[in-house]
């Protein structure tokens, strides 16, 4: 594609190409969070994927060892631009991040970014909040007051529909509504209400302590948001994409899957089995002693508890519970 960071790489990036040299040519280029909420997570996923880098200190392309691939640490919010424009082909970042921008710029036929995958964390929700002392109940309350927030085309989307809906009860006779002034702060958004600068605030919520501990609460929730990977529309190298992509979701699955073997008699093998029905169906081995057969499945590892109680009521014994070190599933 014409104007790829790679191969223009001279032309715009001349101190990477002094350090670099010509390495970045024919390289899948794979954005990275450079720091945040989804840095630590994005790393130990790399890891995972056994994708071999050494970044140099300061520097915020990291060739990879074992791959013709580049990683490109960046802001998480800037990701969605570069993958969208086709500058990079691969990403991770927040699906608030790629919301945020196709507000501002939406998808064309060739541009803009597709999901691949959830990556089941950095789950968080974006949520309208307000001074929990104060007298804002509803969001229709801030409607024409200030609202501060790092994701203003979000905010902007919402409370432009929450105008809207108002108008149109204005012309069933309610009192006529302003327009909400919105304003950008690019981090601490939940200090804008007690330094006197916002009615309300747009901001990410996850265990709520921020929230509380700003003497705040949600009072709507625009979306809801976790890690994704995106790539671009016309990425140079769509089997390395695939590859990479099988790789992360087999780390993926392995850590949110735990491996549960567990021994029954046959005639309560239906029973149990509808406790553990599988990810496709449970691996099913005679055992030796005549009428029993040994199950191995994988179950999801937050249920895995409640499994394991369920399994022992139906008759299930030698329940044994396995961390799964890696795997490759289908999606
Ligand atoms: N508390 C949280 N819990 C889970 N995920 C979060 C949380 N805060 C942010 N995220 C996710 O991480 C993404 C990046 O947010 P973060 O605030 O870490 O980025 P940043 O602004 O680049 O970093 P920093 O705040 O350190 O400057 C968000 O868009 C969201 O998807
Ligand atoms: O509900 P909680 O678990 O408290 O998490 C929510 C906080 O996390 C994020 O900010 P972060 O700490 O990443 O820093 P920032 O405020 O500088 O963006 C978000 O903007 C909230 O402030």
């Amino acid at each position: 594609m014409p104007g790829r960071l790679r191969r223009s790489s001279t032309r715009t990036l001349p101190f990477l190409t002094d350090i670099l040299g010509n390495s970045l040519n024919d390289r899948l280029l794979f954005a990275v969070p450079k720091k945040g909420r989804l840095h630590e997570a994005c790393l130990n996923l790399l890891h995972g994927s056994d994708i071999q880098f050494h970044r140099h200190s300061r520097l915020d392309i990291a060739l990879v060892k074992n791959h013709p691939l580049a990683l490109v640490f960046l802001p998480a919010a800037d990701i969605p631009t570069f993958v969208g424009e086709g500058r990079v082909d691969l990403g991770i970042t927040g699906r608030d991040q790629v919301a945020e921008h196709e507000c501002l710029v939406p998808p064309t036929e060739t541009t803009g970014v597709e999901e691949v995958l959830d990556l089941d964390f950095g789950k968080c929700n974006l949520q309208v909040q307000v001074p929990k002392m104060g007298n804002i109940q509803k969001p229709e309350d801030l409607i024409g007051k200030n609202i501060v927030t790092s994701f203003t085309n979000l905010t902007e989307q919402y409370f432009r529909k929450l105008e809207g809906q108002a108008a149109n009860g204005e012309a069933n006779g309610e009192q006529p509504k302003l327009k909400t002034n919105i304003k950008y702060v690019g981090g601490s958004v939940e200090a804008a209400c007690a330094l006197g600068v916002a009615d309300g605030i747009v901001d990410l919520v996850e265990s709520g302590e921020t929230m509380r501990a700003a003497g705040l609460k949600a009072i709507s929730t625009v979306m809801d948001t976790s890690a994704i990977l995106i790539k671009s529309k016309s990425p140079s190298d769509p089997k390395l994409v695939d590859l990479i992509a099988s790789r992360i979701r087999g780390v993926i699955t392995a850590q949110k899957f735990v491996l549960c073997t567990y021994n029954i008699e046959r005639s309560k093998l239906e029973a149990a089995s509808r406790i553990t029905p599988g990810k496709r169906a449970p691996t099913i081995n005679a055992l030796e002693e005549e009428g029993w057969v040994a199950v191995s499945v994988m179950v999801e590892r937050k249920k895995i508890a409640v499994v394991m109680d369920e399994l022992t009521a139906v008759g299930a014994c030698d329940i044994l519970v396995m961390k799964i070190e890696n795997s490759r599933t289908i999606p």
